[in-house]
């Protein structure tokens, strides 16, 4: 089994670890293909790393983290089904942090369509189906292949929105599917076709002082298929994380 890499950084540096190790993923794919996408994640621990992100494109460039992001498409991995106002709503920082900080073009973003969702739908779709399958088309092409998709972990092993228990884990036919609820909200997600199809995957995880997460990063990074981050691709995979590293090889 190809296996994935694990880099750590102290507290202090991780955002600028988890930006520089983005940035050469998407440097590399412009350089290889004209053009990037990349599809991000929500939760606490993106902003900072979408600041060091735009500090990175601020300064001069080195050339394996220079990123021209007016040709980079940018995507979500996973949005709560609340109003676009809402503060738990993922795509508000992605566009304040990131987007609307950096030259990406408005028509390389598409968010995933939570407006479309009814309380009706089921996990199989509604009408936000179609909507989500022509953006992620519009962003990753026909095979919904991204070049990048930047993962998160939570304490329970769940990513994206691949929740345990949801029957979501088991939608291998489509690439968005609808979650049941979970802290509160329905999401939409990427399915695991996706997640594993991606050229790259890059997870940022902020375990903290109390190592919450230390038990879901050991299942991430022995490929503990018993939670759902253990059963994302390996290869082409890098963990960045704020602690020790994982059981694998780490460069600070
Ligand atoms: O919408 C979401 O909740 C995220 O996509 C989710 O997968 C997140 O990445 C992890 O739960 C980590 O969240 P934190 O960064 O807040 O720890």
């Amino acid at each position: 089994m190809a296996d994935l890499e694990a880099v750590a950084a102290g507290p202090e540096r991780f955002a600028v670890l988890a930006a520089e190790t983005t940035a050469r993923m998407l440097s590399r794919a412009v350089s290889q293909r004209g053009r990037a996408s990349v599809g991000f994640s929500g939760g606490s621990t993106v902003g900072p790393v979408f600041d060091a992100l735009v500090a990175l494109a601020t300064q001069p460039p080195t050339a394996d983290l220079y990123v021209d992001w007016e040709r980079v498409s940018v995507g979500q991995v996973d949005e709560r089904v609340v109003a676009p106002a809402h503060p738990d709503r993922n795509a508000a920082v992605l566009l304040t942090r990131l987007v609307d900080a950096l030259p990406v073009r408005p028509a390389s973003v598409a968010l995933l369509p939570v407006e479309d969702v009814e309380v009706t739908d089921a996990v199989g779709g509604g009408r936000w189906r179609d909507e989500a399958r022509r953006r992620l088309v519009q962003l990753a092409g026909a095979e919904t292949r991204f070049d990048v998709l930047q993962l998160g972990l939570g304490p329970d092993g769940h990513t994206a929105s691949l929740v345990p228990g949801d029957p979501v884990l088991d939608v291998v036919d489509r690439p968005v599917a609808l979650t049941g609820p979970y802290q509160g909200h329905r999401r939409l997600t990427l399915t695991y076709p996706v997640l594993n199809a991606a050229r790259a995957r890059v997870w940022w995880v902020v375990s903290g002082q109390d190592h919450t997460k230390a038990r879901a990063l050991h299942s991430l990074v022995t490929g503990d298929v018993s939670v759902p981050a253990g059963r994302v691709e390996r290869a082409s995979t890098v963990i960045v994380t704020d602690g020790d590293p994982p059981g694998g090889s780490d460069r600070t």
